[in-house]
């Protein structure tokens, strides 16, 4: 399928989250967040003003905005949030920290404007100067994550176009710059290099049905959305070249935890002999996880199974299971590309160990 671009690939940017100093609020004018409302695409493009933190806390839960990388930067402006108000700061960093136990991201934003915040001895500007650094951060490590992811996927196949599957959303709506494993795949169209993308719709909030094919379509990438359950027929029927995917925690053994439904992507790639490469910033490194059993996956609402955009689809009262992520053993990950390159589990943590021991502030 090819779709007529609404953006040339470089030109299209959402603005996921920002900050402004002075909108009319709640409470007159003053400072807030700004966040993409990305429960409402693809249907229409509005935002919601965060103009204290209970706001913005709500806003993470109900994934007005999500992703691992921009809940880090919005955990670090809704901590600016809480000093320009004159807030409890410390009991900010709790509430945002908390919002979503799963996105290593979040707690590190916040707990790196706080640190920043505490070092100024309690200057506003530090934290929000701290944000806006962790914004810039990310959005350089996600241009190196995409040259990077795509230099090596591009030598995987040498003659054609690659065919890469993807699950969830990894764009330019949870970043600062374009994202993570779509910013890899963007990185292939610009090149010449994207044959087809195939997008996992992502039971059961269809992040890949609502935003990544939005993403694709706005950049003009051939695209085609399947449901989850058809991947597997996909990879027989030899379509898969490739599998990007984003991650929201790396353990310390290098297991990956993302959206529900990856791990069986990974074991579909093993069986099929097609590599599965996770693409994440260190910041998503964490060291104090020993393992994937120690990553705490986040438990949903089961109304989000039993229903779609409020209708039933089941029985009235069904119970419903809804881990919103799960676990993928190091020994199913082909490579993790960084901004510091494209490794193995093992090398990846190694590299995340010594960068740690170069800024311990972070480390709980
Ligand atoms: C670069 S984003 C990586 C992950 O955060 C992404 O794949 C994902 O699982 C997001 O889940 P969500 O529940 O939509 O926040």
């Amino acid at each position: 399928m090819d779709n007529a671009p609404a953006h040339a690939a470089d030109e299209w940017s959402p603005r996921p989250a920002y900050w402004l100093d002075d909108v009319p609020t709640a409470y007159g004018h003053g400072p807030a967040v700004v966040l993409l409302d990305q429960t409402r695409l693809p249907q229409e493009e509005v935002r919601l003003v965060c103009s204290d933190v209970p706001t913005l806390v709500d806003a993470v839960r109900r994934l007005v905005v999500r992703g691992a990388p921009v809940l880090g930067i919005v955990g670090a402006y809704g901590v600016a949030l809480a000093a320009a108000r004159g807030d409890d700061v410390k009991a900010a960093v709790q509430d945002i920290a908390q919002a979503r136990p799963t996105a290593v991201n979040l707690g590190w934003g916040a707990r790196r404007a706080f640190a920043a915040w505490e070092a100024s001895g309690g200057d506003a500007l530090a934290a929000l100067r701290e944000a806006r650094v962790i914004h810039t951060e990310d959005a350089q490590a996600s241009a190196a994550m995409a040259a990077n992811g795509a230099e090596y996927a591009g030598a995987l196949v040498a003659d054609r176009p690659l065919r890469v599957l993807t699950h969830c959303n990894t764009g330019a709506l949870v970043s600062g710059g374009e994202g993570t494993a779509l910013a890899v795949v963007r990185e292939l169209h610009r090149a010449g290099r994207l044959g087809q993308l195939w997008v996992d719709e992502t039971r059961p909030l269809l992040q890949g049905a609502r935003l990544t094919a939005y993403e694709a379509a706005q950049t003009g990438m051939p695209y085609a959305v399947l449901s989850d359950n058809a991947a597997g027929s996909l990879f027989a029927a030899g379509e898969v070249d490739l599998v990007v995917v984003g991650a929201d925690r790396i353990a310390a053994d290098g297991a990956t935890a993302n959206k529900v439904g990856t791990y069986p992507l990974a074991v579909l790639a093993r069986h099929h002999g097609v590599p599965f490469v996770v693409v994440a910033p260190m910041s998503t490194v964490d060291l104090d996880t020993p393992d994937g059993d120690g990553i705490v996956v986040e438990q949903r609402d089961g109304g989000e199974v039993t229903e779609l955009s409020g209708m039933p689809l089941t029985p009235p009262g069904s119970p419903a299971y809804n881990p919103a992520f799960d676990v993928t053993p190091p020994a199913l990950i082909t490579a993790i590309v960084t901004e510091s390159g494209v490794l193995s589990p093992v090398s990846t943590i190694a590299i995340a160990r010594m960068s740690a021991g170069h800024d311990p502030v972070m480390r709980r």
